[in-house]
């Protein structure tokens, strides 16, 4: 069916179709104009307790590649920074482009990188279920790590030696213990403003706060996302999963700010 996705007749510039909100006031990603970023003392460190980490698989989604985490309880949380409490780790996943060009979401003056990881988390202070944080205003945070290509990342392996596994649509595998703070840049300095899920639903209930330091990783590893399909084993198209990416949109007089 036209399922949505990232092909010309079902990518970026049709999702308003079936999602009037993509031409919304807050709609994500943005390009990011660091001299335009206010400081903003009020602004402090945001603090990742990923400590207790409770990775259960990973997967393939049709969309990306998807690597879920038991919210049940506070175990895995962010906070502070623009958050006003803790926020329940729920998913990470990876935004990537074709071979040689770029793949992130946001921009950065206009730069992009090789790609983008999503740490998905959601507010169990103020609302009951995923579902319901998802569709609220201040229902996510979503903290944004751009990947920039040379060097092996020494951890990003235990990713990238999986993911053959992984590679139709709708297959699924054991992930366990996994702990993304190993996949954290040195500095937690960051940009942050409201925005929206990338993909449809495109529910603005975002506030994104991207760092300003990529990680490296090397070509070869981002060669692997790209060996994932956006296909099921049962169909015939085998389509490669690259360019999952949607394109920057209007900022509509938003502003954005930065941490010192
Ligand atoms: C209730 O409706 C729903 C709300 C959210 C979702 N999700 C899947 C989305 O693809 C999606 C995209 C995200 S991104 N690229 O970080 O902006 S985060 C995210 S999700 O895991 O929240 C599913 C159903
Ligand atoms: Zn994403």
């Amino acid at each position: 069916g036209n399922h949505w996705g990232y092909g010309k007749e079902n990518g970026p510039s049709v999702w308003h179709k079936n999602y009037p909100v993509a031409q919304g006031n807050r709609q994500s990603p943005i390009d990011i104009i660091p001299q335009q970023a206010s400081h903003d003392s009020s602004l402090g460190p945001i603090v990742l307790n990923y400590d207790q980490c409770t990775s259960i698989n990973i997967a393939n989604n049709g969309h990306s590649v998807v690597v879920e985490f038991d919210d049940s309880d506070d175990r895995s949380v962010i906070q502070g920074g623009p958050l006003d409490n803790p926020y329940r780790l729920k998913q990470f996943h990876f935004h990537w482009g074709g071979k040689g060009c770029h793949g992130s979401e946001h921009t950065v003056a206009g730069i992009s990188y090789a790609s983008e990881l999503h740490l998905v988390h959601w507010n169990a202070v103020k609302y009951k279920t995923f579902g319901e944080a998802a569709a609220a205003p201040d229902g996510l945070a979503v903290l944004g790590i751009f990947l920039d290509t040379g060097d092996d990342h020494r951890w990003l392996h235990m990713i990238t030696d999986v993911l053959y596994m992984v590679k139709f649509k709708g297959s699924v595998t054991d992930f366990k213990g996994f702990n993304p703070k190993c996949l954290l840049p040195s500095s937690l300095h960051y940009w942050t403003y409201l925005g929206s899920l990338t993909t449809p639903p495109l529910h603005e209930s975002v506030t994104w706060i991207v760092l300003k330091e990529p990680i490296i990783v090397s070509e070869k590893q981002l060669g692997k996302f790209r060996m994932l399909q956006f296909t099921g084993e049962e169909e015939d198209q085998r389509l490669r999963m690259e360019n999952n990416f949607r394109p920057p949109q209007p900022l509509k007089g938003r502003k954005v700010r930065s941490s010192n």
